[in-house]
């Protein structure tokens, strides 16, 4: 049987050869969610889309659902019955093995406590999920100099311990990690709770500038973040579920 990651061509591959794309990023059909210890359903979406390049805001109430939402574009989680399409490849129904490959090629995910693995060096994590990935190669380290840069991150910090950065070096290094594989898809979960106002400005400039050609989902309670963004939808009127999680 093919694998489906060797069959994977990018979007930005076809567009390159000149193809029309005709699919959304991500698309979801009639997924339904309900976590295995618990028979009440998180997560209830007849129908949803995001389009490719699209940079888009979800806000909602805690316990809402939006983690778990992220979880199933990533792969991490699998529905409990439904079709999640990713770059207008069927994703949902894979195997864990492959989900795992796909996300490491193809999705960069920036999580709310950034889980970098803290007895490893910096560019040891970085270089972590290209080897993931199947990208370790020589254009890594030239490429993770030019994450540092655009991510305002001293060079030297590369060969420090994880666990020795501040919240604020943690972020930015989980997004050039995020960014390594350059994803096409690009999710991040509430990331900037532990910031103050000016930092959280700064985050958001840098996580911009560096997902600019990414499709984005950004999910996160403060609506003042949402002024970032060209597009917003709040959970609820995504997940049908999310009004009996109040
Ligand atoms: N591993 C789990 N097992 C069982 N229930 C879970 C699990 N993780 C989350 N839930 C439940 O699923 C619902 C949605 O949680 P989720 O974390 O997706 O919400 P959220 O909107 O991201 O919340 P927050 O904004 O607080 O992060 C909640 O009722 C939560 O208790």
């Amino acid at each position: 049987m093919p694998d489906s990651v060797s069959e994977y061509t990018s979007p930005i591959t076809q567009k390159a050869e000149g193809h029309e794309l005709p699919h959304s990023a991500i698309e979801l059909s009639d997924v339904s969610f309900q976590y295995p210890a618990d028979s009440s359903t998180v997560v209830d979406v007849p129908c949803w889309r995001v389009a490719k390049g699209q940079q888009l805001f979800i806000d909602g109430p805690s316990g809402t659902g939006k983690s778990t939402l992220l979880n199933l574009i990533a792969g991490t989680l699998q529905p409990s019955s439904g079709t999640i399409r990713i770059l207008g490849q069927e994703f949902s129904s894979l195997s864990s093995a492959r989900r795992d490959r796909i996300r490491a090629r193809h999705i960069g995910v920036v999580f709310q406590q950034f889980n970098l693995i803290p007895y490893l060096s910096v560019s040891k994590n970085i270089e972590a999920a290209a080897h993931f990935a199947g990208k370790l190669d020589s254009s890594v380290k030239p490429h993770i100099l030019e994450l540092f840069e655009q991510l305002r991150l001293p060079s030297k910090l590369q060969n420090q311990r994880a666990d020795t950065l501040s919240v604020g070096q943690q972020q930015r290094v989980a997004i050039a990690r995020a960014m390594i594989n350059r994803p096409e898809i690009l999710i991040v979960d509430e990331p900037t709770s532990a910031l103050d106002a000016a930092a959280k400005d700064t985050f958001m400039q840098l996580l911009l500038s560096s997902a600019r050609d990414c499709t984005l989902v950004f999910v996160s309670h403060d609506i003042a973040l949402a002024e970032y963004f060209s597009h917003r939808s709040s959970i609820q009127s995504i997940n049908r579920a999310s009004e009996g999680l109040m």
